[in-house]
């Protein structure tokens, strides 16, 4: 049986260092001593023993480890006698089997020794030169890192001195925002038409006040007017044609007044309408500062939003910053992160730099509200206090219009008075007497002897009149005498009054008596034509006239229209009222309605 010897590490891994070394010093010689005790040997590279030399069968010998050498040392010869010479040297060749089994071990220990020394070694190499172009791409990367760490830090540093500039220009963005805000609530009635409507508004109440002050002196004249007919009461019997003009003109300057004020109540409504423009005007002004609100509103939140953004940006640079951090202790493990981190970095800065626009471009809207605002605020304030002011002027034109409506009624008032009391004192039953001048055709007898006469004297001029019958001169006196040239406005000048006093609310009544063809129906009628018109149709013009204008004063003047065939008692009532009037000649009195008609 063949025994074979398996070679095995002698020695523990961890002393293969120490092995190696040794191996690195002995080699050579070590190898020439068991190259001889091998050459000396019976089987070369054979690794197993044979018990005998002519291949009889022994024990296989098998070295596992030092302690096998040791043991094979230590065997000592077992107990034959020292002259046992053949025992002894079977014993001795047995040992020396042995002994060339365990050199052979060691001689294929150190073969497995030396192929696994060249492994290592070869291994060794690689591994150095793997570990310096290791060494130097982790350098060039090291180096690229620092490159890219310091690029990024320097872009850090700028990234937060931008954001710290934000920072504060969007702080000082909200002051003055909020600002412009507390400004815009404190002008609360902005608007650019109220200043053209305060403008015109001023130039009405300008006129206006012109206008009042013109009716305020009219009104002072007809107070001194006023004044000077009670003066001029006195001495009313002498001058009553006198005051007749007085009170005409008094009428013309009260119908002047009566105008003037529906033209100051014209005004006035002209005036309310400008405010209620102006107070339109207003609330356009506030729905658009509303807009505005709304749009800053809308900046506002775009800011916040945009605030946000810059948090998440800076958190990003924070994250990044800590990112780089961890790249910068583990630098040189990845260039891919490195890669990947500069693509943030740079996806970070177009973020930025579009946040950047975004903020610049709202911050641009933001101060183009704001001089918007600022301008709508100091024109609404100046808008404000002009219409303060013409606020303050309408209030008191308003009250001097007031006021002098009250003097108005209160004048008025007297006016009616005295005219009552003028008209009294002229008389309340008054007759007046028209002489018809001669017609062509049928009168053209007449015109020769003109019966009719008026006489001059001071005392009798315009209220008398002397009529020739049969060579005697009657002598008539009456309250007022139109001649045969008095125009139908001379005859309605007197009568005017009575219509005045009519519609001043006194009871008048106003009737012609007359022969037939005398002039009645022309004195009250007239004819077509503007200056032929007669009583009735101006004492109609002056009723409506005055009626529209009084209704200004809050007068108001119902009418009503009886119509009465009353020739029969015309001619009774005039026989009866000439008989009063000329009773010594009963018989021309007759004669004398033929020619004249009376006017009550
Ligand atoms: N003041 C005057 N000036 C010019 N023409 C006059 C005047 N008064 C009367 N006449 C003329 O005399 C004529 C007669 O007048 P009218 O018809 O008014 O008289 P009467 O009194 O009304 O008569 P009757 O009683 O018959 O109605 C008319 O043609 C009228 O135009």
């Amino acid at each position: 049986m063949a025994s074979s010897v398996t070679p095995r590490n002698p020695c523990p891994k961890e002393n293969l260092g120490n092995a190696r070394r040794g191996m690195g010093v002995k080699l050579g010689p070590r190898r020439n001593v068991l190259s001889a005790i091998n050459n000396g040997g019976a089987h070369g590279d054979a690794v197993s023993v044979d018990g005998g030399d002519g291949g009889s069968a022994a024990a296989v010998i098998e070295f596992s480890g030092r302690e096998d050498v040791e043991r094979l040392l230590a065997e000592k010869m077992k107990g034959k006698c020292k002259t046992d010479f053949k025992g002894r040297a079977e014993q001795m060749s047995e040992y020396i089997k042995k002994l060339r089994a365990c050199i052979r071990w060691y001689i294929d220990l150190e073969d497995g020794y030396l192929a696994e020394q060249e492994k290592l070694r070869s291994t060794m190499d690689a591994e150095n030169d793997r570990h310096a172009e290791l060494e130097v791409q982790l350098s060039n990367a090291l180096q690229e890192l620092k490159a890219a760490n310091l690029d990024l830090t320097t872009r850090c540093n700028s990234l937060e001195e931008s954001l710290h500039k934000e920072k504060v220009d969007r702080m000082l963005a909200v002051e003055s925002y909020e600002k412009e805000r507390q400004d815009r609530e404190s002008a609360e009635t902005s608007r650019d038409m109220l200043t053209v409507d305060l403008e015109r508004v001023t130039h009405e109440a300008k006129r206006f006040s012109e206008q009042l002050k013109m009716v305020q002196d009219t009104n002072k004249r007809l107070q001194e007017y006023n004044t000077s007919l009670q003066q001029y009461n006195s001495n009313l019997q002498a001058d009553a044609s006198k005051s007749g003009e007085t009170i005409s003109k008094l009428q013309k300057e009260k119908s002047a007044m009566m105008e003037t004020m529906v033209s100051l109540k014209d005004l006035n409504n002209s005036m309310k309408n400008q405010l209620d423009s102006s107070r339109t005007s207003q609330q356009e002004a506030i729905r658009v500062k509303e807009e505005f609100r709304k749009e800053v509103e809308c900046l506002r939140s775009e800011l916040q939003q945009v605030r946000d953004d810059r948090d998440q940006s800076v958190a990003q640079v924070n994250t990044l910053n800590v990112e780089l951090a961890n790249c910068k202790e583990i630098a040189g493990q990845s260039t891919e992160d490195c890669e990947s981190l500069s693509v943030k970095v740079s996806a970070f800065e177009v973020t930025c730099n579009m946040q950047q626009e975004q903020i610049q471009t709202l911050q641009k809207q933001l101060a183009f509200a704001t001089e918007k605002l600022k301008l709508a605020d100091v024109t609404a304030v100046e808008v404000m206090t002009g219409y303060q002011e013409q606020k303050v002027k309408i209030k008191d034109l308003e009250e001097r219009l007031a006021s002098a409506e009250f003097q108005i009624v209160e004048a008025d008032k007297l006016r009616k008075k005295l005219h009552n009391t003028i008209l009294e004192l002229k008389g309340n039953i008054r007759v007046f007497c028209r002489v018809r001048p001669l017609l062509s055709d049928s009168d053209s007898s007449g015109a020769e002897e003109a019966p009719i006469s008026y006489p001059t004297s001071v005392e009798s001029a315009g209220r008398c009149i002397d009529l020739m019958n049969q060579g005697q001169r009657f002598s008539f006196s009456y309250d007022k005498v139109f001649d045969h040239v008095a125009s139908q406005e001379d005859v309605f000048v007197e009568m005017s009054q009575l219509v005045q006093s009519a519609l001043d609310g006194y009871k008048v009544c106003i009737f012609a008596y007359g022969q037939t063809g005398s002039g009645k129906t022309y004195t009250m009628m007239g004819q077509p034509g503007i200056d032929q018109k007669g009583i009735i149709p101006r004492s109609l013009e002056q009723i409506f006239k005055t009626s529209q204008s009084l209704e200004s004063q809050g007068w108001k003047y119902c009418m009503q229209v009886n119509l009465l065939n009353a020739i029969i008692f015309q001619n009774v009532s005039l026989y009866v009222v000439l008989l009063r009037y000329f009773p010594m000649c009963r018989h021309q009195c007759w004669k004398y309605i033929t020619r004249q008609f009376v006017i009550y």
